[in-house]
């Protein structure tokens, strides 16, 4: 299993035009050692979600303090930790870059794979398990939202991770392809971090995260923080 130490790490942006210039706070500081198999992450919008999960690959490097994946730094051993975290955009198009799926998951399968009949092999693999077999072929733009969010998590899902961290993995799936990525997260050997707004997705965990304005305001059981986010958002 991996472990994430996330240690007196916060995340400051520059001024936006408020009057006293100074930088804010958007996130921390924060101390969490994560080491369980499924982590959920739920929050408001703005919260500060996709700034914990950014920081968890090194695409945004703490303001103070410093993260580290199995020890590795992800300010100072970025490359590393970028090949054993692998990460997935809420917009699957910022994640699919060739004209069709089955390109973009060999694409993403050449680290792992050398050889190209074991490389179409795999791909074919990785596609069937989501069920895009019949639409690997086509160009990516011809998909709809929900079959091309689920093309950017087998894009992902390819590079064998060690770490996968989801940013809203479901935005655009129906029921049934919700369940499906639920099955497949359940089956997959990794450890996955998760931040969404599906409050059942969450509750697919060994451990939840509240996050509110920037702080975990509750670490800890899945449905207990579920129960807690409904306490600090729903109308009474
Ligand atoms: N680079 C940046 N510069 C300025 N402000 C930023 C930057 N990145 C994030 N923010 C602000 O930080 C706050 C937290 O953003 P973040 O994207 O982490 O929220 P979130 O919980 O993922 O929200 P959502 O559920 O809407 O996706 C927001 O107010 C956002 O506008």
């Amino acid at each position: 299993m991996t472990t994430v130490r996330v240690a007196g790490a916060s995340v400051e942006v520059p001024c936006d035009g408020a009057p006293d210039r100074r930088p804010r706070t958007i996130l921390g500081p924060l101390d969490l050692t994560l080491t369980e198999r499924r982590v959920t992450v739920v929050g408001a919008n703005g919260s500060g979600k996709s700034t914990l999960l950014r920081l968890l690959n090194g695409l945004v490097a703490p303001t103070t303090g410093h993260v580290t994946v199995d020890g590795l730094d992800t300010v100072r051993d970025g490359a590393a930790v970028r090949r054993r975290v692998a990460f997935a955009f809420t917009d699957p198009l910022s994640q699919l870059v060739l004209p069709t799926g089955r390109e973009d998951v060999e694409l993403s399968l050449r680290r792992v794979h050398r050889d190209r009949a074991a490389r179409r092999a795999a791909a074919h693999d990785v596609l069937d398990r989501f069920g895009l077999t019949a639409l690997a072929d086509q160009s990516v733009y011809d998909l709809s939202g929900g079959e091309r969010q689920l093309l950017a998590l087998a894009v992902v899902l390819a590079t064998d991770p060690a770490l996968l961290v989801l940013d809203e993995p479901s935005t655009l799936l129906d029921r049934r392809n919700t369940l499906r990525l639920r099955r497949v997260l359940e089956a997959l050997p990794q450890s996955v971090v998760l931040a969404t707004h599906d409050l059942d997705l969450a509750l697919v965990a060994d451990r939840t995260l509240v996050v509110d304005s920037g702080s975990v305001v509750f670490d800890g059981d899945p449905a207990a923080a579920v129960a807690h986010y409904r306490g600090l958002v729903d109308e009474p």
